[in-house]
């Protein structure tokens, strides 16, 4: 983490306080003037009642300040809180915007539940922040301003508070360097409890059936002891740094005030400054104000620094270029992609030629969903390039290549309030009846109107089977088809009655797209106008089902339960 670039982005988002971090600055300056004019006040106010001078004059200036202070103060807190909101939308806005935009880069690098973790508590701790910016900065005026007072009463004052300086900033660098380090640690483990819980959650089912919840709960909460030394740490340092403060401030205090009285008894000084410079010097030592803002700064900085560490990814870059008329010809040109152990896939090329449907076949982990994806860009290739129509994916406009290329998934989240949302999802103007259609299209429209609102039913709240919630994907994948449009897997859950209709809006309706189809089942394969078998990090054959089947290697690719006597060489269609 660059704090270079954590300090930019809290910059940035308190300047998004804007006119409201402007009053802020004015009511805190109010403030300070008022909290610094009011021991000179009294002092006057002393002096006027000892020496018979003007003391009503005095008292209406003292209680004036007094009623200014309490106020501003209420102000304060409210122009405060409303820059601080804004500061905080925005964070969240930017980040969820960056998030969003990484696509599939973004959960490969940071687990979900660390995200969620930066985007609603550390976005928040940063942005409550940007008033406290104003704070430190403001908080350092009073005693700045009391040690100015200090020297104007009596320049001997000021001298004796200076020498005890350099011990007050020694406290405050130490204290600085031990609560951010505490703080780095407390939110990097939260962010690690966060990771596990939203694993958990994703895996409730297995958890409950595995009769696992106690041990699950225990690997959740693993990092508790962790969390706990963090956060006694910063308790620690505030500790320490009260604890030293106890001790330097007082002897401060009476070092000036000591001055101060040889000051008053050498007629230096008058009974009123004596008072001032008691308040003056308290005021001067108060470094306690300004730590509390110095604690929430270091927090802000820590976490801001979390949020830049995911704005530092580099979103997928978009080219300009738009396709001319074309079929949707697929070429992979020497695609070479890494996994954790080596290439998944090395060295790939292959045509798909437009308007071909087309299987892509191979066993678990051969990579047909890598190279579903590497064919709309959710991934990028490490070496060689994808083209479709002869222009390659990355020159292409975001705009421009999610409009070509759609795709539907074995587990699609629905997205989008209602079942006619969820379908239409994607699609700028989905009309109504192209809604029913597709779904229709999909074999969804029957249990779609069956529900109590039909497609007007919200997706979240209905219970559906992982078959129907297929179906309902497939529907948005069929409106959204451009020219090629990519399935994967997506019949895995269905029966062969519905597959084999699907498969007929593939060769029927659909037939003028490309189309690539993962697939497991023969009876889909052989359905295909070419098969490519994934095997060893490339293509191990390609050619029609009929074709390949005579491999027995390509045969066993296929599970024995998918092997309807049909899908022998001789019934494979
Ligand atoms: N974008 C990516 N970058 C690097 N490796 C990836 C990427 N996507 C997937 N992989 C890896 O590629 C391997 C193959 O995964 P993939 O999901 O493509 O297999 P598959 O053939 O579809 O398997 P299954 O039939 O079980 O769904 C896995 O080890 C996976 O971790």
């Amino acid at each position: 983490m660059s704090l270079g670039a954590a300090d930019r982005l809290l910059l940035a988002s308190a300047r998004r306080g804007g006119v409201w971090l402007g009053l802020t600055v004015v009511t805190s300056l109010l403030l300070t003037g008022a909290g610094l004019a009011l021991p000179a006040v009294m002092g006057r106010a002393l002096d006027a009642v000892l020496s018979g001078g003007d003391t009503a004059r005095w008292i209406t200036f003292t209680g004036l300040l007094i009623f200014v202070l309490v106020a501003v103060d209420a102000v304060d807190d409210l122009v405060g809180q409303i820059a601080e909101a804004r500061s905080t939308a925005w964070l969240r806005h930017t980040l969820l915007g960056h998030v969003l935009a990484l696509g599939t880069r973004a959960t490969r690098t940071f687990t979900p539940g660390d995200l969620v973790s930066r985007l609603v508590g550390n976005s928040a701790r940063t942005g409550n922040s940007a008033s406290g910016l104003v704070w430190v900065v403001m908080g350092l005026v009073p005693p700045v301003g009391a040690i100015v007072a200090l020297a104007l009463i009596d320049y001997w004052l000021c001298l004796t508070f200076l020498a005890g300086m350099p011990l007050v900033v020694l406290l405050v660098r130490a204290f600085l360097r031990d609560i951010s380090d505490a703080n780095e640690g407390y939110f990097r483990v939260q962010g690690t409890i966060a990771a596990r819980l939203v694993d958990a959650l994703g895996g409730i089912r297995t958890i409950t059936a595995a009769r696992t919840v106690d041990r699950e709960a225990r690997r959740v909460l693993a990092p508790l002891p962790e969390l706990r030394r963090h956060g006694l740490g910063a308790w620690d340092a505030i500790a320490r740094i009260s604890a030293r403060g106890d001790l330097v401030v007082p002897l401060l205090v009476v070092a000036v005030l000591a001055v101060a009285g040889l000051g008053l008894a050498q007629g230096r000084i008058t009974p009123g400054d004596m008072l001032a410079a008691s308040e003056y010097v308290v005021m001067a030592a108060g470094i306690g104000g300004v730590l509390s803002s110095l604690n929430q700064l270091a927090q802000a900085r820590t976490t801001a620094g979390r949020i830049a560490e995911v704005m530092a990814e580099p979103p997928a870059a978009y080219g300009h270029e738009r396709l001319a008329e074309g079929p949707g010809r697929l070429e992979f040109r020497h695609v070479t992609v890494q996994g954790t152990d080596g290439p998944v896939l090395q060295d790939l090329s292959l045509i798909v030629p437009g308007g071909a449907l087309v299987a892509v076949v191979g066993r678990s982990g051969a990579g047909k969903s890598l190279l579903a994806a590497l064919a709309g860009r959710l991934a990028d290739p490490d070496e060689g390039e994808v083209l479709l129509d002869g222009v390659p994916l990355r020159r292409l406009g975001r705009e421009e290549l999610r409009q070509a290329v759609a795709y539907g998934f074995e587990r699609p989240v629905l997205l989008g309030e209602t079942f006619a949302d969820a379908i239409g999802f994607g699609t700028p103007t989905p009309s109504a009846e192209d809604v029913v259609a597709q779904a229709g299209a999909a074999r969804a429209d029957a249990f779609i109107r069956h529900m109590p609102a039909g497609y007007a039913s919200r997706v979240t709240g209905t219970p559906i089977s992982g078959g129907e919630a297929q179906r309902v994907g497939l529907a948005r994948a069929f409106l959204q088809a451009g020219r090629v449009l990519v399935l994967d897997d997506v019949a895995a859950s269905l029966d062969t009655v519905t597959e084999h209709h699907i498969s007929q809006v593939l060769t029927g309706a659909l037939a003028d797209r490309t189309r690539i189809v993962v697939t497991h089942r023969a009876s889909t394969a052989a359905r295909a106008d070419l098969v490519v078998w994934l095997a060893d990090g490339g293509v191990r054959g390609r050619g029609t089902h009929r074709a390949l089947w005579a491999d027995p290697r390509y045969r066993a690719t296929f599970q024995p339960f998918s092997l309807p006597a049909a899908d022998t060489a001789g019934g494979a269609r």
